[in-house]
């Protein structure tokens, strides 16, 4: 196979992936991203002994070990889009070799679990819940420009949806993805944990149905959002990652899912005080779970 041109996959003048700044070796298998880059160095500080430190724009990464166990956090900023730049480094620091840039014969799977905030369309999913998407539903457009992207995504959910919520036609079209089950049934606690159906949204605003001066497109849509049921799923939340994650994840042959703590309740108007220390609860909770 023809190696693919640096134009496609450009690397920095010391041989590191070009947004992530990660050589191979920097990188663990278990794989945390997070949104913040504040949220890598509190995460982190639960480290016995940290190996590597680099960053470059809002990707920040710590390589270190928690409990005798390998993994690298990552932030990847806000949305979607960035989440393609972040899943395509990651895949090609273990499947693509960075001198060469030839696709290696041994694929490498990775283990990658979002730990995010969100906002819950749920009255009874209140702020400080934990919840774990088994499902997402990218209203973002990422995963659509990936052949094959129709093969690993639930049509029949998707129309439902779309009927359903009444999407708007020049909205992009939804695609509801999996999680890796494995991952899931890991992080999942009956009476801790609530799984459901995650919106990624590419927008925190409009696209979540908010508005501040500006009039939206579908201003019942939460409503009906929240009621919306397909079997036994329900819409649990918003956030702008996970379906990118779990979508480009399933492509490339990697595992993932995300898991967040509620920040806003959309459906009752509230909105946490102060989430941090809950953030690190569900930090503590996320680290414990994947080593068990
Ligand atoms: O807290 P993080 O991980 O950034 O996640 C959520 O917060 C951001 C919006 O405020 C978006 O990235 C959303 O997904
Ligand atoms: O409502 C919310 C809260 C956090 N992050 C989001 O994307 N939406």
């Amino acid at each position: 196979m023809e190696p693919i041109k640096s134009s496609e996959l450009i690397t920095n003048d010391d041989g590191s992936v070009f947004h992530l700044h990660l050589h191979p070796e920097d990188l663990a298998e278990q794989v945390i991203l997070v949104g913040d880059p504040s949220r890598v160095e509190m995460i982190a500080s639960y480290f016995e002994k940290i190996e590597i430190r680099k960053s470059n724009r809002e990707f920040c990464t710590i390589t270190g070990y928690y409990k005798g166990y390998r993994l690298s956090v990552i932030s990847t900023g806000i949305g979607p889009d960035n989440i393609d730049i972040v899943m395509n480094e990651l895949d090609a620091l273990v499947n693509i070799d960075l001198h060469t840039k030839e696709i290696k014969e041994q694929k490498k799977t990775l283990n990658i679990v979002r730990i995010g905030t969100s906002g819950s369309v749920q009255a009874d999913v209140p702020v400080h819940s934990f919840v774990i998407s088994e499902m997402s539903l990218g209203i973002d457009g990422v995963l659509r420009f990936y052949r094959d992207n129709e093969m690993i995504c639930d049509a029949a959910f998707e129309e439902a949806f779309i009927k359903e919520c009444h999407w708007a036609p020049l909205a992009a079209r939804p695609y509801a993805v999996k999680a890796s089950k494995r991952l899931v049934d890991k992080l999942h606690t009956e009476g801790v944990t609530v799984k459901g159906v995650t919106l990624t949204a590419n927008g925190f605003y409009g696209p979540q149905g908010r508005v501040l001066r500006l009039p939206i497109e579908m201003p019942t849509v939460n409503d009906e959002i929240a009621r919306f049921r397909f079997g036994d799923y329900k819409i649990i939340n918003y956030e702008m990652e996970s379906a990118a994650i779990a979508g480009l994840a399933a492509l490339m042959g990697h595992q993932a899912t995300t898991i967040c703590l509620i920040i806003a309740n959309r459906a009752n108007g509230d909105a946490s005080a102060d989430y941090k220390p809950h953030m690190k609860k569900l930090v503590e909770y996320t680290l414990n779970s994947l080593i068990r």
